[in-house]
C-alpha cells in the first residue's frame, strides 16, 4: 500500500495567470479614459473581515484598479449605511463596489444588497444578477462559483456529464454554483446537499467533483469520497487553531484533484471580484462607443 496524493488545483498560480490578462485590459480601459474603481463597504470591527478587504485592495494594486475604502462603526444605523449605498451608487469613480458580509445583526442585510445599482455590483449577488443568470443574460456572476469553474477548467476536470455534489446552501456558493454548473456550456448534473440531507456520505459517494462550502470544519471526510474524484475546499472556519476548511486532511489521499484551503478557490473568489469590475468598465465602453 502507498498513499496516492492528490493533483492540487493551485489557486495563486491561477490567479497570477488571470491577473496578467487583467492588467492588459485594464490598461486598455485607461488608454481610453475609462479608470476602474472599485470599493468596498465594512462595518465594524471584524478582524476576518478587516484582512479580506485588505487583500481585495492589494489585489486592485496589482492591477491598477483604483480603490476606495468606507470603513464604518459597527454602530452605524440602517438610514445612513443607505446613504453611503446611495453616494457610492452616484460617484462615477467608483465603477464597482461591494458591501463586506456578514453586516451587524440591526441592519437589514437583503435591504442594504438590493440598493447597490445592479450595474455596479461586483460581487454578483444583487437579486437582479441573481435573476439574471437564471436567465442566462449577461450580467456578473457570483465570484466564488466563477473561481471554482474557472479553476476546474484550468485544470481540465471534465465537467460535461459530470456529477457534482455540492455541500452547502449558503447565498454566495452553494445556492449558485448550480446554476453556473448546469448551464449548456457546462452540462453537469448538480445535487445539492444541505443540513437536512439524510445520508450526506451516500451523496458525496456518488460524485465525480464535490463543492465543499458548509462551513463545518473537517465535514468532508476520507471515506465519503471516491477514489480519483475532484474535491474542492470552499468551507473556512475560524476555529481555536487557527483557519480550518471543510475537507479533512485524509481526503488527499483519495481524491484525484484537491483544492488546497487557503490557497484554493479563495484567491480566485478575489480575482472574479475585479473580473467583475472590468467587466462592468467594458460594458459600460462598449455601450457609449454604440450611441
Ligand atoms: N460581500 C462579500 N463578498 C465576498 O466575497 C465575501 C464576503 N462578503 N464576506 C466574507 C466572504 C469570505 N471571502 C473570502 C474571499 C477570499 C479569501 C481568500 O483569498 N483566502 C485566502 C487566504 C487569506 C487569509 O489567510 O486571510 C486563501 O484562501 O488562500 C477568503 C475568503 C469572501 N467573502
Amino acid at each position: 500500500m502507498w498513499a496516492v496524493t492528490a493533483l492540487v488545483l493551485d489557486g495563486k498560480k491561477t490567479r497570477d495567470e488571470l491577473f496578467e490578462s487583467f492588467r492588459e485590459r485594464v490598461t486598455a480601459l485607461r488608454a481610453r479614459g475609462v479608470v476602474p474603481g472599485l470599493g468596498t463597504v465594512l462595518v465594524g470591527d471584524d478582524p476576518g473581515s478587516h484582512s479580506y478587504v485588505k487583500g481585495k485592495h492589494a489585489d486592485c494594486a496589482k492591477v491598477g484598479i483604483e480603490s476606495i475604502r468606507r470603513d464604518l462603526p459597527a454602530e452605524i444605523s440602517q438610514a445612513e449605511l443607505e446613504a453611503v449605498i446611495d453616494e457610492l451608487n452616484a460617484d462615477p469613480a467608483c465603477t464597482g463596489y461591494i458591501v463586506q458580509l456578514p453586516l451587524p445583526k440591526h441592519i437589514d442585510e437583503n435591504a442594504i444588497l438590493e440598493r447597490i445599482d445592479p450595474a455596479k455590483d461586483a460581487d454578483g449577488l444583487h437579486p437582479t444578477n441573481l435573476g439574471r443568470l437564471v436567465l442566462g443574460a449577461d450580467g456578473p456572476l457570483p465570484c466564488t462559483p466563477h473561481g471554482i469553474v474557472h479553476l476546474l477548467r484550468r485544470y481540465d476536470v471534465p465537467l460535461n456529464g459530470a456529477h457534482v455534489v455540492v455541500v452547502g446552501r449558503g447565498v454566495t456558493v452553494g445556492r449558485p454554483i448550480g446554476l453556473l454548473l448546469t448551464r449548456r456550456s457546462e452540462n453537469a448534473t448538480v445535487t445539492l446537499c444541505h443540513t437536512g440531507t439524510r445520508d450526506l456520505g451516500a451523496e458525496v459517494r456518488r460524485a465525480d467533483i464535490v463543492i465543499a462550502a458548509a462551513g463545518v470544519p473537517g465535514l468532508i471526510t476520507a471515506d465519503m469520497v471516491k477514489p480519483g474524484a475532484a474535491v474542492l475546499d470552499v468551507g473556512v472556519s475560524r476555529t481555536a487553531d487557527g483557519l480550518r476548511g471543510d475537507v479533512a486532511p485524509g481526503v488527499a489521499e483519495v481524491a484525484g484533484h484537491l483544492s488546497p484551503n487557503p490557497g484554493g478557490v479563495g484567491p480566485l473568489t478575489r480575482a472574479f471580484l475585479l473580473g467583475n469590475v472590468i467587466d462592468a468598465a467594458e460594458r459600460d465602453l462598449a455601450r457609449s462607443d454604440r450611441a
